[in-house]
């Protein structure tokens, strides 16, 4: 082939070596955005999401949309660098990636009827997308492309089409226009619109990039430039910006959903006035410990937390009740579990604890309600501490022990710890 004719081609096609390392770094940066959808598509099915499916589909249209893109540089390149022989390669692997790309927007408009779809029920599509993929690689005067002949216009290159390259085209068009007509149908009634236009406008795209080229196949230019490789930039850029849009309104739902599920999770282990897990968590908590048993538990009972009620009033009581939980959490260590039992009772369960430590956490603790702010002038905060070790995963009878040693350190004077023997 004269050298002039490659020439006058890349110039017509509008390819320069400034147009190719413009596309050569676009093509860069759409698979690196490919391949990160790609990432957070295997992340939506690893987390169970129902829009997995969704952003499945449409990750492989993506990738061979960079894949027609590349494959396009490609055939540049060669034609460029003098490599005639090695054009079809790319230029096969370009019309494979806009069929697969077209399946997988067919597959995608399926999910997003019904996200439950299962794959297999979408493998024909892609069968059939694969087929054709086929067909372009077979060299068979009668296939879709015929032979490894091609033709270099001052518009681009063009293969040498076989005899089914009509029929094939037709029927893709037809299979096209029937499902954006019904995509374009259930958009009226879908209730996220978002993924609809995003498809549709796939869908648009890339026809009216097909009915240009077919122009241009045919001779009349329009644009000067392949109305695909444009196409498959628009489609990107502005699917790109749907995604995103589409999944940071799923991502604030989420979060607020999460965010909802975890002030109810909060609500239903927590007390409300002290802040501390209530005794149903503790209960819970101290129900899933190993049979052997770990650590300990501390019984706390306020020492005569009547007077502070009775003299001061409920409000001041409450506080004091905040105030001993605040104690209460900064004493303990990050792995034992505090909870308000009920009315000035408080149970902590310490793991890993035997009576020295049991002593050392109860003094600390005897000395923090010390030196609590206090009520009123004159009025010391004090309580009284009983201490059993877990010794067997039977936690309510260990619970009943330290409340008689706590019953104990009551009766020999308060603000004392006593342990259960
Ligand atoms: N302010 C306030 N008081 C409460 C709450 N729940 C229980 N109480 C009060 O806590 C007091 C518990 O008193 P007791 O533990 O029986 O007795 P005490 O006065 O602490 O005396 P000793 O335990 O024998 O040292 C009662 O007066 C209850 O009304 C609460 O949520 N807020």
């Amino acid at each position: 082939m004269p050298n002039e004719i490659v020439v006058a081609g890349l110039t017509g096609a509008g390819v320069d070596t400034w147009a190719l390392w413009g596309k050569i770094m676009a093509v860069g940066a759409t698979a690196t955005l490919s391949s990160l959808l790609v990432v957070f598509t295997v992340a939506l099915y690893r987390n169970g999401d129902r829009e997995a499916p969704v952003a499945l589909h449409f990750s492989v249209a993506n990738l061979c949309a960079t894949l027609y893109v590349a494959g396009d540089i490609a055939v540049r390149i060669c034609l460029l660098s003098g490599r005639l022989d090695a054009v079809m390669v790319p230029y096969r692997l370009s019309l494979s990636a806009i069929v697969l790309a077209l399946a997988s927007l067919i597959a995608l408009h399926r999910v997003l009827g019904n996200r439950a779809v299962p794959l297999r029920r979408l493998s024909p599509i892609y069968a059939v997308g694969l087929l054709l993929v086929l067909l372009f690689w077979i060299d068979d005067p009668r296939l879709v492309i015929a032979s490894d002949q091609y033709r270099v216009t001052p518009v681009g290159v063009f293969a040498d089409y076989g005899v089914l390259a009509g029929p094939v085209y037709v029927a893709c068009l037809a299979t096209l226009v029937a499902v954006a007509w019904a995509m374009l149908r259930r958009a009226r009634r879908a209730e996220g619109r978002l993924p609809w236009r995003m498809t549709v406008f796939g869908f648009t795209v890339f026809f009216l990039a097909g009915v240009h080229d077919t122009f241009r196949e045919l001779g009349m230019e329009l644009l000067p430039f392949s109305g695909l490789t444009l196409a498959c930039a628009v489609f990107q850029i502005g699917a790109f910006a749907t995604m995103a849009m589409h999944y940071s309104k799923t991502l604030r739902e989420r979060t607020y959903h999460d965010h909802q599920m975890r002030r109810l999770a909060d609500k239903a282990t927590r007390d409300p006035l002290s802040g501390l897990f209530n005794r149903a968590y503790m209960e819970q908590h101290l129900d899933r410990l190993p049979a052997e048993g770990a650590g300990g538990l501390l019984f706390i009972d306020l020492d005569h937390f009547k007077v502070v009620n009775d003299r001061y009033g409920h409000e001041r009581g409450d506080r004091l009740i905040r105030a001993v939980a605040d104690g209460i959490r900064q004493t303990v260590r990050e792995q034992d579990v505090a909870c308000r039992w009920g009315g000035d009772e408080f149970v902590v369960h310490l793991s890993e604890a035997g009576s020295d430590a049991a002593l050392a956490v109860a003094e600390r603790l005897l000395r923090a309600f010390r030196h609590l702010d206090p009520v009123a002038p004159g009025l010391e905060m004090s309580a009284s501490v009983g201490f059993a070790q877990l010794t067997d995963g039977d936690w309510r009878a260990t619970l009943r022990r330290a409340d008689q040693a706590l019953y104990r350190a009551k009766a020999a004077g308060r603000n004392r710890l006593a342990i259960a023997p």
